[in-house]
């Protein structure tokens, strides 16, 4: 069944300069989990932030860290992010070659093991892991950048995973990321995605907008 809708912020757009600041800010503007963007320029053609910044970050906040791995070879970095304070920890099937076996070390370190989807890549990737995990992210833009247009196609994507996990009957979150805002939320959402990334939706405006941002995507 489709929960209620959470705001997952994505750091990706917040000040650099004063990341701890950042997101104890979207935390008192009512984030529900906090979206950490890994890349590692060589799946993704982009360079972000590693396990120690992780770490840095985990005494400003108790909400949950939402970790999303766009990093290949992946599996070598589960344990170290599990110790930096991830508590869900989301890999994309092409970072590695056992996807089940990456999803049963992420669960081994008792996280929530999140599997995600690049635009051109199928639902049908899902078909042997879906029982198996706690949350599909659906890919809305092509990962590496924060402030891309949110690709519709996307939508039947979601439609058909909302389809298969209410089948399934677990309590899987269905999370979209990329190019979410005040107009593409409601399509997600209708479609059937229960956790919003937001990065330039959330953070656009300074910190003093940031609650007026986050409730606006919740509708
Ligand atoms: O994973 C990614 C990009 O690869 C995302 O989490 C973006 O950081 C979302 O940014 P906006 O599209 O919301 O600006
Ligand atoms: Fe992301």
């Amino acid at each position: 069944m489709q929960q209620p809708v959470r705001i997952s912020p994505s750091i990706l757009s917040a000040d650099f300069a004063k990341l701890g600041e950042e997101v104890r800010a979207i935390d008192e503007a009512g984030a529900d989990w906090i979206h950490v963007d890994v890349m590692d320029g060589h799946f993704v053609p982009n360079l972000t932030i590693g396990p120690a910044v992780v770490k840095a970050l985990r005494p400003h906040t108790a909400k949950p860290f939402d970790v999303h791995l766009m990093i290949s070879p992946v599996d070598h970095f589960l344990d170290a992010f599990a110790e930096a304070g991830a508590d869900i920890i989301t890999v994309h099937p092409e970072a590695g070659p056992h996807l089940h076996r990456t999803i049963q070390r992420i669960k081994a370190l008792g996280k929530r093991a999140g599997v995600s989807l690049n635009p051109a890549t199928p639902a049908k990737m899902l078909d042997y892991v879906l029982e198996e995990i706690d949350l599909v992210l659906v890919m809305s833009v092509n990962p590496g950048f924060g402030g891309q247009s949110f690709i519709s196609s996307q939508l039947r994507k979601i439609e058909a995973i909302r389809k298969q996990i209410d089948k399934l009957g677990k309590p899987i979150d269905l999370e979209v990321d990329g190019g979410v805002d005040a107009n593409t939320c409601r399509q997600a959402i209708d479609a059937g995605a229960d956790v919003l990334v937001a990065g330039t939706a959330t953070f656009r405006g300074g910190p003093e907008r940031y609650a007026e941002n986050i409730g606006i995507l919740r509708g």
